[in-house]
């Protein structure tokens, strides 16, 4: 029997079991089970390089979107209006048939936006270029679903449960679950407050499924039986997602206003161009990008080209800042002086932990060197190499 058929046959015996306290370690088994099988059908036959056909797609720019929907909700489209780069729409589904890559030039910051085939559902169980489709999905760092606003809300459901099943979670956090697998010891069950969805022996059931006997684990949230099969799978993927309800040209203001409350949602119309500005500005709230200028000491910003930071990726503390410009940087690091919205007075004297935001300008300052008197003039050249040797031939040292 195949994997799929196994994982369909226990979830038909999840559906026929009722919930109740008797069997509720049961089902966690059977969910740890198809925990276990899903990964495996994730996992590339053997023999093959594991990629897909024709989807890699270089990473270029400050961040990754991907396109991911039905058929014909209008994703070449909105890749054609957003970027420029023409990817063939037309009223026929599947007219995309592999991935096409278009640059958004916004607030000074590239992001790489990826037009996709459209799936349907058994996306994950590899129908149609599913599998592919989801596996750029997983590399990108915010997930574009494009729902068509005229259709029902099933769409939606289906694609996040065909996401859900690889292992992606949208705009999720991690559990707050440490878990540590050990040679020796045993189980060490513990948990920071009261357990109201899992307990001890639940825990050892999923464990004793996983073939674990030796871990320590600490709940330090009221988690679920799903958080910790996440906790142990290890391998999820937390990315933000953003629903567009595309074609509200087509549909009742009431429902546009309805879909537009929602959360994580927006609503546009390709066709009228309605919206596409405020996409763009959420877009790039959610994926945390923050633009930091450099200063070069006595001179003005550079304001052309920022260093781009994430909040997600990599972090925004000035040492990340500094790693960006150069690996070596942050050792001759002494500190450095912002202006901008994370600073207290400006210019305020930060270190390397000082967390930056956006459009803060930072002026670094190295060892050795003096710091700038604030008015574009500096209290003693740094120029240190030059003034030395002037010493010396004035007054050569004595060896
Ligand atoms: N009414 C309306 N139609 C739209 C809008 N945006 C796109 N369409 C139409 O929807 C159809 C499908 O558009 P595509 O861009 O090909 O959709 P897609 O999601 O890329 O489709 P596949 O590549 O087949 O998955 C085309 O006929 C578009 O003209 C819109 O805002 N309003
Ligand atoms: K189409
Ligand atoms: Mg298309």
């Amino acid at each position: 029997m195949g994997i799929t058929e196994r994982i369909r046959e226990i979830e038909a015996e999840m559906a026929r079991t009722q919930k109740n306290k008797a069997t509720e370690y049961h089902l966690g088994r059977l969910k740890a089970s198809i925990a276990r099988l899903r990964t495996q059908l994730l996992e590339p036959p053997k023999g093959s390089s594991g990629a897909g056909d024709g989807f890699e797609v270089t990473k270029y720019g400050h961040g990754r979107v991907a396109l991911i929907g039905f058929p014909s909700v209008g994703k070449s489209t909105l890749l054609t209006l957003l970027t420029g780069t023409r990817s063939e729409a037309a009223a026929y589904e599947f007219t995309t048939l592999t991935c096409i890559p278009g640059i958004i030039h916004y607030n000074d910051a590239k992001i790489q936006l990826l037009d996709l085939p459209g799936i349907i559902e058994g996306a994950a169980e590899g129908k149609g270029r599913g599998r592919q489709v989801i596996a750029v999905s997983k590399s990108s760092d915010l997930v574009l679903m494009v729902l068509d606003a005229s259709k029902g809300d099933n769409h939606r459901q289906i694609l996040t449960r065909e996401l859900e099943s690889v292992g992606l979670r949208l705009n999720k956090r991690p559990p707050q679950i440490y878990f540590k697998r050990k040679k020796t010891g045993g189980i060490s069950f513990n948990s920071t407050m009261p357990l109201t969805q899992v307990d001890e022996k639940l825990c050892y059931q999923i464990l004793h499924e996983y073939k674990i006997h030796n871990a320590e684990v600490l709940f330090r949230e009221d988690a679920s039986v799903d958080d910790f099969i996440d906790v142990i799978e290890g391998n999820r993927k937390y990315i933000k997602c953003l629903y567009v309800y595309n074609k509200i040209d087509v549909v009742g203001i009431d429902d546009v206003d309805a879909l537009a409350r929602r959360e994580n949602s927006i609503v546009i119309s390709c066709n009228m161009k309605l919206n596409l500005d405020r996409l763009l500005a959420r877009m790039w709230e959610a994926m945390g990008l923050v633009r930091v200028f450099t200063k070069p000491q006595g001179q003005q910003p550079d304001f052309s080209d920022p260093v781009v930071l994430s909040t997600d990726r990599g972090g925004c503390t000035v040492e990340d800042f500094c790693n960006h410009i150069h690996r070596s940087l942050v050792k001759d690091v002494k500190y450095v002086l912002v202006w901008g919205t994370s600073s207290k007075h400006y210019p305020q004297r930060c270190g390397l932990a000082h967390v930056l935001e956006d459009e803060d300008v930072v002026q670094v300052v190295k060892k050795k060197e003096k710091e700038e008197d604030g008015r574009g003039r500096f209290k003693s050249h740094s120029n240190a190499p030059a003034r030395i040797c002037d010493r010396e031939k004035k007054a050569p040292l004595k060896t």
